[in-house]
């Protein structure tokens, strides 16, 4: 095959629904979108369930899942499956991480869980920490703390009440004279603590002065807390502001000397800040910690394990190899990734199988434009017309093999819960799109373009009878195409296939000779 340049676009949470209903995918204005559908070799791919490494074919697809199958060709079991065997096989609390962590808190002393509290499994689950507390009290610890933050993003936006009732209930069944359990703070989690690849350190710090220093709006509880700032703001609940739970005034839970901390997520992305900041010794700067208690801090996962982040954790991560990146250094192609800051460690981290250095520091290239911090509802464009303007400028350079985006717009939009604005968002992928092949016809290159899993393509919850139609702001179950622009070819359309097929694919559109580990290529 001639050398032409390769790029692949993904469009994030742009999944393909049969339903016109609430489906901001169909109704945008998309000719673009259309123009390849009609004319160019397209297929459809799986990007939820057992095809990326989930427990079962109930999960829904995620960033972290979809691009890491995307980037390494394989399909690994993922961190919901990992804590799952781990938790299963009673070996997470042989791990050293929990051994140690239980040894320092014992006396008088307390451990706190802060995570996702919700069973969306993208991030965490409410079982994984349920076992954990379960355990904590059989091996002796007599005082834990949960600090909750709140999901509304991977289940029912305003579900947050379901979750703090059965981590109540469940708790206060274990509760007796010895051990004592309770939620000491908490917030929704596009508030505090689960800020990602830098994009807003303010909510990091926040989270901290909230579960470290327990300074922070105070409540009776949690169910309090929520109620009342959904009565004072209207808002769903990953937007809830941070709360303290607090008794005749003083916080029931603040982080101090001689407390063990443990990070119940699993997922890296929106873990890696709160952990560097509990880890970091007196050189970190990204934001004044006023003080820092002497505890043990542990991940769920170590979210990356080159920078070892964090330093303990309770379940190894998968372990990626054979990554398209590696494979394609070992051939000297040129290669280029693109994002603004929402989503540059998808192409990037969670592309090279949640690695944040690079292989080749001269084969690569990583351009991130920094995102706005603002409510994206509000921008649904984001920075589309700004990647698109340096991704063109990289395809037309003449500098690069192989290139790489994602455009955040039908995921960040879509998680707002506004079909009107998610479909602003998707017509602005579509015109970047148009831009992208026409810098790729130039080149004579091939584009590919694809989705990391479902968002915008359901903007509803499914209808109840006589009830009115509720947005839905969490990822789908649905399939996402793969369409190939500017080569002709033809393209296998087995149920099965899924993102991990896609490395292959790009293998052999650069003329070279797929990883033996990689499952099969696209190409007919
Ligand atoms: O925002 C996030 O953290 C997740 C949803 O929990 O979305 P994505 O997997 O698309 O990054
Ligand atoms: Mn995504
Ligand atoms: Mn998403």
């Amino acid at each position: 095959m001639e050398k032409r340049p390769v790029v692949l676009v993904v469009m994030d949470g742009m999944g393909l629904a049969e339903t016109h209903l609430g489906n901001a995918v169909q109704q945008a204005h998309k000719p673009t979108l259309d123009y390849l559908y009609a004319s160019c070799p397209h297929t459809r791919l799986r990007a939820h369930g057992l095809a990326v490494g989930l427990p079962t074919d109930g999960d829904m697809g995620n960033s972290e899942v979809g691009h890491n199958a995307i980037g390494c060709g394989q399909i690994y079991s993922q961190g919901a499956k990992l804590v799952n065997e781990n938790i299963d096989s009673g070996e997470i609390f042989h791990s050293k991480a929990w051994k140690e962590l239980v040894a320092f808190c014992k006396d008088g002393h307390k451990m706190h869980f802060i995570g996702l509290l919700s069973d969306g499994n993208v991030h965490s689950h409410i079982n994984h920490l349920k076992a954990l507390i379960k355990q904590a009290k059989a091996e002796g610890i007599h005082e834990v703390r949960v600090h909750a933050l709140l999901d509304g993003r991977d289940v029912p936006d305003t579900s947050a009440l379901t979750y703090v009732d059965d981590i109540e209930n469940f708790m206060g069944e274990l509760n007796d004279d010895t051990f004592h359990a309770c939620i000491a703070s908490g917030g929704g989690r596009m508030q505090i603590t689960m800020d990602r690849y830098e994009a807003d350190w303010s909510m990091v710090e926040k989270g901290w002065r909230i579960h470290v220093q327990g300074e922070g709006r105070k409540f009776a509880s949690a169910t309090e807390a929520i109620e009342t700032y959904r009565k004072e703001l209207g808002v769903i609940d990953q937007d809830l502001p941070g709360f303290v739970v607090a008794k005749d005034g003083e916080p029931v839970g603040t982080i101090d000397d001689g407390d063990s901390v443990i990070l119940f997520n699993f997922r890296g992305d929106r873990a890696q800040e709160i952990s560097r900041a509990f880890d970091g010794d007196a050189s970190f700067d990204k934001f004044d910690r006023v003080k820092v208690p002497n505890v043990k801090f542990a991940g769920m996962l170590q979210y990356d394990a080159d920078l070892q982040i964090p330093k303990m954790y309770l379940t190894e991560p998968p372990k990626i190899k054979y990554t398209l990146t590696e494979e394609l250094c070992k051939h000297g192609i040129r290669e280029y990734a693109i994002s603004e800051t929402q989503k540059y460690g998808h192409v990037t981290y969670f592309w090279n199988g949640n690695r944040s250095e690079k292989f080749d520091e001269d084969l690569e290239t990583y351009v991130e434009i920094k995102s706005d911090v603002v409510p994206f509802e509000q921008r649904p464009w984001m920075k589309s017309a700004e990647i698109t303007d340096e991704l063109c400028a990289a395809i037309e350079s003449g500098k690069y093999d192989f290139l790489r985006t994602n455009y955040p717009n039908g995921d960040m939009v879509g998680h707002t819960g506004s079909l009107t604005s998610t479909i602003i968002g998707v017509e602005a992928v579509d015109l970047g799109l148009q831009r992208v092949m026409e810098s790729v016809k130039k080149v004579n290159g091939v584009l590919l373009i694809t989705a990391d899993h479902g968002n915008a393509d359901e903007m509803y919850q499914a209808p109840k009878e006589g009830q009115p139609l509720k947005a839905k702001t969490s990822h789908t179950l649905n399939r996402v195409p793969f369409i190939v622009y500017n080569a002709k070819c033809k393209l296998k359309t087995d149920d099965n296939l899924g993102l991990s097929n896609i490395a292959a694919t790009v293998a052999d559109f650069l003329g070279i000779e797929p990883n033996e580990h990689w499952n099969e290529s696209l190409l007919k």
